[in-house]
């Protein structure tokens, strides 16, 4: 059976309030469901119309299953096991803004919109010379944005009231006042009315937010599960840890209109983000990426394998401990506390989180991730972290694109793997190695400075892909770790 609303009432457009731009498991299995949390308790009335931020998404097939899809939590929660599954139905419609361009547009035109909700990953949040307003739509993220806000602004003739709450969920530091300042950048560069950037100022409010919750996404033996004792096949299942947090940094008003708190949902509304974006991402999503080619390569495919292997356990606890707490701004018991979990948290032996899920788009989460961990472990310690530089030269090594025989399924930006591939085929030589960290390193384009002008990195670095490539990662991480190779 396909799983479709039968007879019941869709949402009218006009009564859609939430626009989503993103379609993938994290906005399902985070936001769609606490929405749905908050109308299910008669706080809220979120409809969501979502949208594919790039020309491949999900948004036919949430048409297929009317928006609805299912929500299986499956974990350990207050030493408890949890697995319970739900079906989120405030999703009203998914819209292909390169197949559907009218349709996408005129979502601006619709007076009850209010929320805008996003998660494009870190590299969506980012300026593209060649999006022009013309653009149907534009390519980038904040460009598709601005174009919208500019068609409401017009629609609306710069009513102030017609201002719309940004919730953004990208990983990255202040997100929403990033986020602001590329639709102002768009809006000069367009040579658009001094007006129009007043009003997205003003008339707009951009909150940045931190989210958390492991949500690996579908899971064809949790599907499987649900068509036989459920009877219905969801092709947008996603499957999610327990434990979720959202924090907002937001004025008040937003706290009333996003009833969150109000349902008792686990959302924070503060003033000031920083501490808590901080620790959870140079934690947790630190560790994770990482570690990730460090394990991958070691032959794990899952982040429990990966913290259970004997090697790769002590590696992600070593980098906890020994170069992301001692350098974090926060309380050293508190941030010890939020490691402690997450550790836990990786090794919850009911969700399958793949390796390769977190390695989309990894080296731009390593610059965001881990980079200042190292330029500040640099600055406090004035030497390298051994770790990190370690895990950076598996990075280089896993862009070569193979383990073993197999190929790795790469997915990052075209020409960063294209420059990967290029530098693996002249590096067959220590020689041709030092090329390639030195010519990685020093990608300015890419880590926002020359890292090769850090001293010791790229020695660091060009040992551990030596050992790698040499040793393989297993004799590799024992050596690091002063422990007997075989
Ligand atoms: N899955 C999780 O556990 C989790 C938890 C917290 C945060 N996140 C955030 O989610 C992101 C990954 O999303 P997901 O887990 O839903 O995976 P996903 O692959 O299901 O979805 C990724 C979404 O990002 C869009 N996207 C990717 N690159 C883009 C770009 N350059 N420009 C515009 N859009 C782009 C895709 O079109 C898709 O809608 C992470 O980078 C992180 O910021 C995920
Ligand atoms: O989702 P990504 O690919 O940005 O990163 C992978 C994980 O680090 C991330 O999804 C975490 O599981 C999440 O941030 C936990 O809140």
């Amino acid at each position: 059976m396909k799983l479709s609303r039968g007879n019941a009432e869709f949402h009218s457009v006009q009564t859609e309030n939430v626009l989503q731009f993103g379609e993938g498991v994290f906005l399902r299995g985070f936001v769609d469901w606490q929405i749905q949390k908050m109308n299910e308790k008669g706080y809220f009335n979120g409809s969501v119309v979502a949208v594919n931020p790039r020309r491949t998404g999900n948004a036919p097939k949430l048409n297929e299953q009317d928006g609805l899809f299912t929500v299986s939590l499956q974990g350990l929660q207050h030493g408890e096991i949890v697995k319970t599954s739900s079906v989120v139905s405030c999703v009203q419609r998914g819209v292909h803004p390169y197949k559907q361009y009218d349709e996408y547009i005129k979502i601006a035109e619709n007076e009850n919109l209010r929320f805008v909700i996003s998660n494009t990953t870190e590299a969506g949040i980012a300026f593209r010379e060649e999006d022009k307003l013309e653009d149907q739509p534009q390519e980038s993220f904040p460009g598709k944005v601005a174009a919208f806000l500019y068609h409401r602004y017009q629609f609306f003739e710069g009513d102030e009231t017609k201002g719309l709450i940004f919730l953004p969920c990208e990983l990255l530091d202040q997100n929403g006042e990033k986020l602001k300042a590329l639709l102002l950048r768009y809006a000069e560069k367009w040579d658009l009315e001094k007006e129009f950037s007043t009003w997205i100022q003003c008339a707009n409010t951009f909150c940045s937010t931190l989210v958390d919750r492991i949500v690996p996404g579908y899971s064809e033996e949790e599907a499987g599960r649900i068509q036989e004792e459920e009877g219905y096949k969801d092709r947008l299942l996603v499957v999610a840890e327990p434990f979720y947090q959202w924090v907002i940094e937001a004025p008040s008003f937003v706290r009333e209109e996003f009833p969150a708190e109000k349902a008792m949902l686990n959302v924070k509304f503060v003033d000031d983000i920083t501490p808590y974006a901080l620790q959870k991402v140079r934690i947790l999503n630190g560790l994770h990426t990482a570690m990730m080619p460090i394990a991958y390569l070691a032959g794990c495919n899952t982040v429990r394998e990966a913290i259970c292997s004997p090697h790769i356990g002590i590696f992600i606890r070593a980098l906890a401990y020994d170069e992301i707490i001692p350098i974090l701004s926060v309380s050293k018991e508190e941030a010890s506390a939020f490691a402690e979990a997450v550790l836990e948290r990786f090794q919850n032996p009911f969700i399958r989180h793949d390796l390769l899920s977190i390695s989309l788009n990894s080296l731009t989460k390593f610059k965001a991730r881990n980079l200042p961990t190292l330029r500040e472990y640099v600055k406090k310690y004035r030497k390298v972290p051994k770790l990190l530089s370690f895990s950076l030269g598996a990075f280089f090594v896993f862009y070569k694109g193979k383990r073993g025989e197999e190929n790795i399924p790469l997915s990052d930006q075209e020409e960063l793997i294209e420059l990967f591939q290029s530098l693996w085929e002249k590096s067959n030589s220590e020689k041709g190695i030092h090329h390639l960290v030195s010519t990685a390193l020093s990608l300015e384009e890419h880590w926002g400075e020359d890292l090769s002008k850090i001293p010791g990195l790229a020695n660091a670095v060009e040992s551990a892909i030596l050992q790698i490539e040499e040793a393989g990662m297993e004799n590799a991480l024992k050596k690091l770790f002063h422990l007997s190779t075989t």
